[in-house]
């Protein structure tokens, strides 16, 4: 079995699809913000398609782990990625990551992945190549949700609607702690440093690193909860409709 609905996290059932929407929204952050439970959130709302990047980039991170190749290894990990078949789902309510036809959904959330997919994902050829993919199936869609970290930036920068969603890192390692089930002090440490040093890397790699578009909204969602943060973003995206239109 390759496919699974997901829990709904984003509390709103099966509520209200609030139609009229064309076009894509790009939802970029660092870790533990909300971007994905935000996204499905919107999609589910918006009756949009969506796309979660950072299960391509952890998915390609599978294939190099089992290609057994070294990190540093630039060329090694490029081709081990470029050789594997990926496969994402665009469907919020139901979640497919697929490598080479093996289901790596539970896979990809694993601390080995986590630990890896920071230095794969800094590697410009995998980035060609997993761009190249997306823009492939964010073009199936006439309406899209797409999370990531250069989603704003680099994959699609004529996008509808840009949000960058922030955070304040204690909230951030807190909410990690909770989707984990970790309650001890020293895990959660643990955890606040590993998102720490994972933003580190993701903000300052050369090729398309972590940060806001020129033209992106930021939301903080510190104190805003998950409801709060999809209802200004589904009232963003109402704004747009029409507004070519009108222009
Ligand atoms: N605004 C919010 N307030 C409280 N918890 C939130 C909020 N947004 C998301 N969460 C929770 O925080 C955890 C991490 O969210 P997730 O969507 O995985 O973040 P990201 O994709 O940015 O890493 C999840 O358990 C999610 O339900
Ligand atoms: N568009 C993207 C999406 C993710 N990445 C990289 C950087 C991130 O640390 C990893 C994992 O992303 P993911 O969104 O799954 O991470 P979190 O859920 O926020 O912990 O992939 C990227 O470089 N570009």
């Amino acid at each position: 079995m390759s496919e699974r609905q997901r829990a709904d996290t984003t509390g709103l059932g099966d509520r209200a699809v609030t139609g009229g929407f064309t076009g894509q929204i790009t939802l970029d952050g660092p870790s533990g913000t909300g971007k994905s439970s935000v996204a499905r959130g919107v999609a589910a709302r918006l009756g949009a398609a969506y796309l979660d990047t950072g299960a391509m980039y952890r998915a390609a991170t599978v294939a190099v782990l089992d290609a057994g190749v070294g990190l540093d290894d630039e060329i090694a990990v490029a081709r081990a990625v470029t050789g594997a078949r990926i496969e994402v789902g665009t469907d919020a309510g139901t979640e497919v990551v697929r490598v080479d036809g093996v289901d790596v959904a539970e896979r990809i959330r694993g601390a080995e992945v986590t630990r890896a997919v920071s230095p794969v994902s800094a590697v410009p050829a995998v980035r060609r190549h997993l761009v190249a993919q997306q823009r492939d199936l964010v073009a199936e869609a006439d309406a899209v949700v797409v999370e990531g970290r250069d989603i704003g930036t680099v994959v699609l920068p004529d996008a509808t609607l840009k949000i960058y969603l922030t955070a304040a890192p204690e909230v951030r390692a807190q909410r990690r702690a909770g989707q984990l089930g970790v309650t001890d002090p020293d895990k959660i440490a643990a955890l606040a440093q590993d998102l720490r040093r994972r933003d580190e890397y993701d903000s300052s790699r050369a090729d398309s690193p972590l940060r806001p578009a020129a033209d992106a909204v930021v939301v903080d969602s510190t104190d805003l909860d998950q409801q709060g943060v999809v209802a200004r973003i589904v009232e963003l995206a109402a704004s747009t409709v029409g507004a070519g239109e009108r222009a």
